[in-house]
């Protein structure tokens, strides 16, 4: 394919997207664009992107595919200015941004240019940011959501989904407004919560510096995702304020339903809420069919002896299995501890199962 990309904002999503396609179309141009210029001279010289543009102006000039991959706010921006640019006739615009109401709202003004606007939403991504922790892979089995209109033309949807075919994802197409709800539900919510939790353990800390030492496993793991971008975080907490605030008002019933049952010390129902939560958590879908679990974990126990972890880890690389995270759970002096490897890929987790059971490691895919 002879096609000209254009990336505007080239961190870790416009990155991972450029690698991906570049995976696919090796013949393809790609061009990019980051308002930072540290950004720009950082995913050009990791060749990440053909070459950087100095402007958007020159960037879109005879693109085929345009995508917008910086934070919400600034993409609307973007959007605004595209539309008194010179755009190649039938380009496609498409965007990566977690909220689609006010983006598919934008990009439709586009349309009297003669280009196709496409909102887009690969749901998989990380607490990092920057074009250096962008990665060809970040988005294989998640699901790559599309937001198109009645009006959109077949043919630029399977362009863009072509293109788009090196991330290996599943594409699906909603309306952006059932996006941002699903989105604000199993992505915004939790974020806020998990940012709340890291707050209120600073609010401790003040008085007890020490509790900050203990927080480990279960705290870290759920408190993972408040290292992520304020600034992209920001754009979507006021992009999608509705279902937000709805949401935020159900969790507050939520919690007080929680206080009653521990001032009430009422063990049935306290029984009942875990029960039934894990009930629920035990029947999400696998990694194999969900969104959002773009990191593949194996949990393997290892006694606690000097050597265990390059013994493991020699085992991987002997059948060249990269592992993309190692992480050491709850070892204690003379107990047994937990590794958390991560791994690329789901086939790459499965030939690791496989090759640790051989060596007599005891593994589990959830912790
Ligand atoms: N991080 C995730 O997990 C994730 C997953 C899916 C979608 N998204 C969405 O992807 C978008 C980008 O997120 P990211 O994680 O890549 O963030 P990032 O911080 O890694 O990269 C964003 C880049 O956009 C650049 N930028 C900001 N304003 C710009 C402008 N006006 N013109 C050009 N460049 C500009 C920034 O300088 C930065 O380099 C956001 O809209 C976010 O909502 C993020
Ligand atoms: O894995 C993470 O670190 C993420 O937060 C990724 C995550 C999410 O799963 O909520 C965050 C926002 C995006 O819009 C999509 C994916």
């Amino acid at each position: 394919m002879k096609k000209t990309i254009f990336i505007i904002g080239l961190g870790l999503i416009g990155g991972s997207l450029a690698l991906a396609v570049k995976e696919t179309y090796p013949g393809a141009v790609i061009r990019g664009y980051d308002v930072n210029s540290r950004a720009s001279r950082l995913a050009d010289s990791l060749q990440v992107i053909d070459y950087a543009v100095s402007s958007i102006e020159e960037g879109v000039k005879d693109a085929d595919i345009i995508i917008l991959s910086a934070p919400v706010e600034s993409s609307l921006s973007v959007l605004e200015s595209l539309k008194s640019m010179d755009l190649k006739e039938g380009a496609v615009v498409t965007d990566v941004g977690s909220t689609k109401v006010s983006i598919v709202q934008k990009g439709r003004e586009l349309q009297e240019k003669g280009v196709t606007f496409i909102g887009g939403h690969p749901m998989a991504g990380s607490h990092k940011t920057g074009v250096e922790a962008s990665r060809s892979h970040l988005f294989e089995n998640a699901f790559y959501i599309l937001t198109p209109d009645k009006d959109t033309p077949a043919s630029r949807l399977i362009q863009l989904q072509n293109l788009l075919k090196g991330t290996k994802a599943r594409f699906i197409q909603i309306d952006a407004e059932t996006h941002d709800r699903y989105a604000g539900m199993i992505s915004h919510l939790p974020h806020i919560i998990a940012a709340a939790l890291v707050h209120q353990l600073e609010k401790a800390g003040e008085k007890d510096p020490f509790v900050h030492q203990l927080a480990a496993g279960g705290f870290r793991d759920i408190t993972r995702i408040a290292s992520a971008s304020p600034t992209m975080w920001r754009d979507i907490l006021i992009h999608n304020r509705g279902p937000l605030l709805q949401m935020i008002g159900e969790w507050k019933s939520r919690m007080e339903e929680i206080e009653t049952m521990v001032e009430d010390a009422d063990t049935e129902e306290i029984f009942n809420f875990f029960e039934e939560a894990k009930a629920a958590r035990d029947r999400l879908p696998s990694k194999k069919k969900g969104a959002m679990l773009p990191f593949y974990d194996l949990f393997v126990d290892i006694p606690d002896h000097p050597g265990v972890i390059s013994d493991v880890t020699a085992i991987l690389a002997e059948y060249a299995i990269s592992i993309t995270n190692i992480r050491i759970i709850e070892a204690r002096e003379g107990i047994m501890g937990v590794l958390r490897l991560s791994f690329r890929s789901e086939e790459d987790l499965a030939t690791a199962k496989n090759l640790l059971e051989e060596h007599m490691y005891e593994t589990y895919e959830s912790p």
